[in-house]
């Protein structure tokens, strides 16, 4: 069975100390599977609504389905556990930690569960940095250039191949043909595994790609204009 449905309901969230929400609304679904794309203005909201779907941000009000599991009622052991299990985030800044490798940086996911890392989870981490271009796994994070960290975060994000994929600008900070071999690798490796990919962005090229394209404004998410995607 396909994993990675969201059914989200009365998405309400609004800053401590605000006077009015980022955003409101009413319903968000997606088909496990699918890839939904999310444009909108800078300062719109885009970045706090996809923490919020991956259970980093606590909604105001609300509630996040993931298949049959309610991330805002989960505890927060609980939270931690669905987030190692299902899901592989891209952040907008990356996430590296410094003096680790690219490579440690990659198996970063299997070294909180506490697990022995197996071999056979070192060479795919290996296979994915060569996938996004790193040639050199061993390099410190804080050796690579922007382009370079996000392309190991990317990696990063598809270690154990999640049934939920959640990406903030993925492709902001690379050139056109990395730009382009990241969003190949994104939506390949997505479509590989059957996951569900929900994809900020401004990148035309890569909302092109999605099933389907959403604009956050005014705190509530419309049908993208068709010249925008
Ligand atoms: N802790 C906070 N308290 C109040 N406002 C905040 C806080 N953190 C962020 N904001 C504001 O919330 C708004 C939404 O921020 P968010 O990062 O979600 O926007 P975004 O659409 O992702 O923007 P960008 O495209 O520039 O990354 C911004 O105006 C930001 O300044």
């Amino acid at each position: 069975m396909n994993t990675g449905t969201l059914r989200a309901t009365g998405l309400r969230f609004r800053f401590t100390g605000q006077t009015t929400d980022l955003f409101a609304l009413d319903r968000l679904e997606l088909t496990a599977g699918h890839m939904l794309g999310i444009r909108g203005a800078s300062g719109a909201g885009k970045t706090t609504l996809l923490h919020c779907l991956a259970g980093i941000e606590p909604l105001t009000t609300g509630s996040i389905v993931w298949d049959d599991t309610d991330i805002t009622a989960l505890p927060g052991a609980g939270l931690t556990r669905w987030r190692q299990q299902k899901l592989g985030l891209v952040f907008q800044d990356f996430h590296l930690v410094e003096g680790l490798s690219a490579l440690d940086n990659v198996l970063l996911p299997a070294s909180f569960t506490g697990w022995r890392i197996a071999p056979a989870l070192r060479s795919r981490a290996t296979r994915l940095l060569s996938r996004v271009g790193i040639a050199e796994p061993t390099r410190r994070a804080e050796l690579l250039s922007r382009g370079e960290r996000q392309r190991v975060a990317v990696a990063r994000a598809l270690l154990f191949a999640p049934p939920v994929v959640l990406a903030d600008e993925p492709t902001a900070s690379l050139d056109p043909e990395n730009r382009e071999i990241i969003a190949d690798l994104l939506c390949g490796l997505v479509r590989e595994h059957g996951a569900t990919l929900i994809v900020v962005s401004h990148e035309n090229a890569l909302l092109h790609r999605m099933d389907r394209v959403l604009e956050l404004r005014s705190g509530t998410l419309q049908a993208a204009e068709a010249a925008h995607v």
